[in-house]
């Protein structure tokens, strides 16, 4: 849809009157407003061909030689549904063009002295429609985009909510983005979080790893290579910033580019044209760059490591995801995701997690944050025998609570009673035994009795009580 000057859209309206001077007429009068764009039709045959344009409004004479009145506006609230259409009728066919109001039409206009007027205060009335529709279009769009936002990034914890607001914001515009976070915390997905809802999102989304590709090959890799470049280069290849081109480009640990490449990498931000390796000419590229690193680059700018320019030149919004460990119970929500979508790929029936597992997980510190958590959960998911996750499926590297960790349960671990962790351990083994009190005892070499009496006492739980 054209937009005016100030930006509003334009309000496409096309006229349908095969009497030459009255579709002057009307045209005439709808043109005295510069936002509205008057296309005029004296034959229905064009007008059908132009009903693709979609306009917001139609004039349509129900006095067509050949046609009925009601037939095209059947093809026009098919063919173009948010079309407002307004039937202009002779006095003697009002209660032909009410039939065609409750057909769908928006309204009636007679040919009579108050025509002008009544098409100005229509067509306005319509134009405030159409503003209230799309209004409610940009909210509904909006709404479904932080819904699909939280699909994909899971969390409802006070840091991650500042995430989520800042990721809305970087999509909205194309500006860099620098994304900073301890390993596995999220930072890809975010940048993919981006992209998808960014005007960019039909474009590609290129991620490259910086550190994982050795330095000499790099830039070969961003920027692509002639035949016969050096050694080994076969073929013409593109690099990954033609690959991106429309899209965004994602370079995660940036930190770790040599300085040499970046000067490289500065003048193709500021020319936004790249060089392949081996070549003179140079080839013209729209990408928006966001980048991810787990270093402090400002510390890295202080060491020489990185170039000043460089890092001001991508700054831009700075998105920072808290370690797992802050996000208190994020790490549930995140858990029961994984395993939802675990055992749906696997063909498992659906598995939940345990009380007891669940304060196993949230106690646990996550030096590998989400990726780790997704490799505990997935392998409890495969260990665990029942439809429920017990805490002995759990296996965590480290299961002491670390400074740092989920404070409030760490901090009641730390206050238990020996009682209290006889008890966890008594209920552990109910789980993984199928509640078998026999079994149990057993195991734990105690007599029947001792756990009989822990669970008269509510010190544990069979299933059903759990
Ligand atoms: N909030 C979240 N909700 C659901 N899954 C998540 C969330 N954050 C991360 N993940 C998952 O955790 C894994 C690691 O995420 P990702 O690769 O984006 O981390 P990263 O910070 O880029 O890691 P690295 O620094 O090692 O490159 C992925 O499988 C990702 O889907």
């Amino acid at each position: 849809m054209p937009d005016t000057q100030d930006n509003k859209p334009c309000t496409r309206i096309f006229v349908l009157e095969d009497d030459l001077w009255y579709s002057q007429f009307l045209s005439y009068h709808l043109s005295l407003n510069p936002d509205h764009e008057v296309k005029v039709f004296n034959s229905v045959d064009n007008f059908l061909k132009a009903l693709p344009e979609r306009p917001d409004v139609v004039t349509l004479d129900y006095h067509l030689p050949g046609y009925k009145g009601e037939d095209i506006l059947g093809r026009v609230l098919q063919e173009s549904p948010n079309t407002y259409t307004l039937v202009v009728s002779g006095q003697e066919d009002i209660t032909k063009a009410v039939a065609l109001m409750k057909q769908g039409a928006y309204d009636y206009i007679s040919k009579n002295g108050e025509t002008k007027e009544r098409l100005w205060s229509i067509v306005e009335k319509v134009k405030q429609d159409i503003t209230l529709r799309r209004e409610l279009e940009e909210l509904r769009r909006e709404v479904a985009q932080r819904e699909s936002l939280g699909r994909e990034l899971i969390g409802t914890s006070e840091p991650m909510r500042r995430v989520f607001s800042l990721v809305e914001k970087a999509a909205k515009s194309n500006i860099n983005v620098t994304i900073t976070g301890e390993t596995g915390t999220g930072k890809e997905l975010v940048a993919r979080a981006i992209h998808q809802h960014s005007s960019r999102a039909k474009g590609p989304f290129v991620a490259v790893n910086v550190s994982a590709i050795p330095s000499e090959l790099l830039e070969s890799e961003l920027f692509g290579h002639e035949k016969g470049a050096f050694t080994g280069a076969a073929a013409l290849r593109i690099g990954k910033f033609e690959e991106a081109n429309g899209g965004t480009l994602f370079l995660d640990e940036i930190g770790e580019m040599e300085v040499g490449l970046q000067s490289k990498l500065l003048r193709v931000l500021q020319e936004r044209e790249v060089t392949r390796v081996g070549s003179t000419g140079t080839v013209s590229v729209d990408v928006r760059i966001l980048t991810a690193t787990h270093r402090n680059l400002l510390d890295e700018v202080r060491r020489g490591t990185f170039r000043e320019d460089f890092y001001y030149r991508l700054l831009g919004i700075q998105v920072h995801l808290p370690p797992l460990r802050e996000r208190g119970h994020d790490v549930l929500l995140i858990a029961q995701r994984i395993l939802q979508v675990f055992c749906a790929e696997n063909g498992m029936p659906s598995k939940s997690l345990s009380g007891e597992a669940q304060k196993r997980l949230l106690r646990h510190a996550y030096p590998g944050n989400v990726r780790e958590l997704k490799a505990v959960v997935e392998l409890a998911a495969v260990l665990s025998e029942g439809d429920v996750i017990g805490v002995e499926d759990i296996q965590l590297e480290e299961l002491q609570p670390k400074a740092g960790a989920a404070i409030g349960i760490a901090d009641m671990e730390e206050e238990k009673t020996l009682d209290e962790h006889i008890a966890d351990t008594v209920q552990r083994y109910l789980e993984r035994y199928d509640y078998n009190v026999v079994r149990v005892a057993e195991k734990l070499k105690v007599g029947r009795s001792t756990i009989y009496r822990m669970i008269r006492r509510k010190e544990v739980f069979l299933k059903e009580e759990a």
